[in-house]
């Protein structure tokens, strides 16, 4: 199954836009895992058997497990969301972004050694930089295109002065992976939620392409106009939400208050759905 039916049909299944980040911070751990960086795959499992009913997709952020020398953690962890959620997308957030040669050993690592169903990108350095995912046929790989921070702005929002109709750096990045960079239909978009202006303009240039969304719950950003503006065009949309999950409760009970919080999220972006 590639990427795009493994979303298509979670989403429907579990009638759910919501990803759910794995960020583990072992000191955000509750009790006695508290500060103790071996229970991260503890802890995400947890919360994954607490949540895989409720979501479209699992997000583990790879910069959580390797600052703890925790890799084999979070093969650990990719083998378990395999086992318990077979039919849940896992896009290992990496933001991978260099030359050829390179990519393909960041290629290698993201859909071989952790057996990821897509990739986070950075588009910065060009096509070529690109394509090494994109012979990994049936894998998704999502670019940067308006991301959720403040500094978004410092580049993504430039003017491309030397093309036609003058685009923001942005624009221009969603209108090359919806048309010339997308040539096996692998390609999807991160914008953030925090902008959800903007979402309506990268869905004027990318309709159909896969958006994933970072920035509500801990960042803030509004779920109820994000889905408004990512559902133009009807291309599918993937929330994501991490510490607002994860770190519901920092007790005994945190994998329940997980559950809760992601049943609340699944629920405010159903209603912004169907509104
Ligand atoms: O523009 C972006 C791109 C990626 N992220 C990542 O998403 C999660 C957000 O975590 P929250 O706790 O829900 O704020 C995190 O892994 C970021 O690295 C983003 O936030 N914005």
């Amino acid at each position: 199954m590639t990427f795009l039916d493994m979303l298509r049909d979670a989403s429907t299944r579990n009638d759910s836009m919501l990803c759910v980040g794995l960020d583990p911070e072992p000191s955000r751990f509750p009790g006695a895992m508290q500060g103790d960086a071996s229970k991260i795959y503890d802890f995400c499992a947890a919360i994954v058997d607490a949540t895989y009913d409720l979501v479209n997709s699992f997000k583990p952020q790879i910069a959580y497990f390797a600052a703890h020398r925790a890799e084999d953690q979070l093969e650990k962890l990719m083998a378990h969301m395999r086992r318990v959620a077979p039919h849940v997308p896992v896009i290992l957030d990496a933001k991978r972004g260099d030359i050829g040669s390179t990519a393909e050993q960041y290629a290698k690592e993201a859909f071989e050694r952790y057996g990821a169903d897509a990739v986070t990108l950075s588009p910065f350095m060009g096509f070529d930089s690109i394509t090494p995912y994109l012979k990994y046929e049936g894998k998704g790989a999502f670019l940067l295109c308006r991301t959720s921070n403040p500094g978004g702005d410092d580049l993504q929002a430039q003017t491309l002065a030397d093309l036609p109709g003058r685009p923001h750096m942005f624009e221009h990045v969603a209108k090359l992976a919806q048309g010339p960079w997308n040539t096996n239909g692998q390609l999807g978009l991160v914008v953030g939620a925090t902008r959800p202006q903007e979402i309506e303009r990268v869905r004027a240039v990318a309709p159909t392409l896969p958006l994933l969304i970072p920035g509500v719950g801990a960042q803030g950003g509004d779920a109820v106009a994000t889905v408004k503006a990512a559902r133009i065009g009807g291309g599918p949309i993937i929330i994501n939400s991490s510490r607002a999950i994860l770190y519901a409760s920092q007790g005994e009970d945190f994998a329940q208050a997980a559950r809760a919080a992601a049943i609340a999220t699944r629920a405010t972006l159903q209603a912004a759905a169907r509104s």
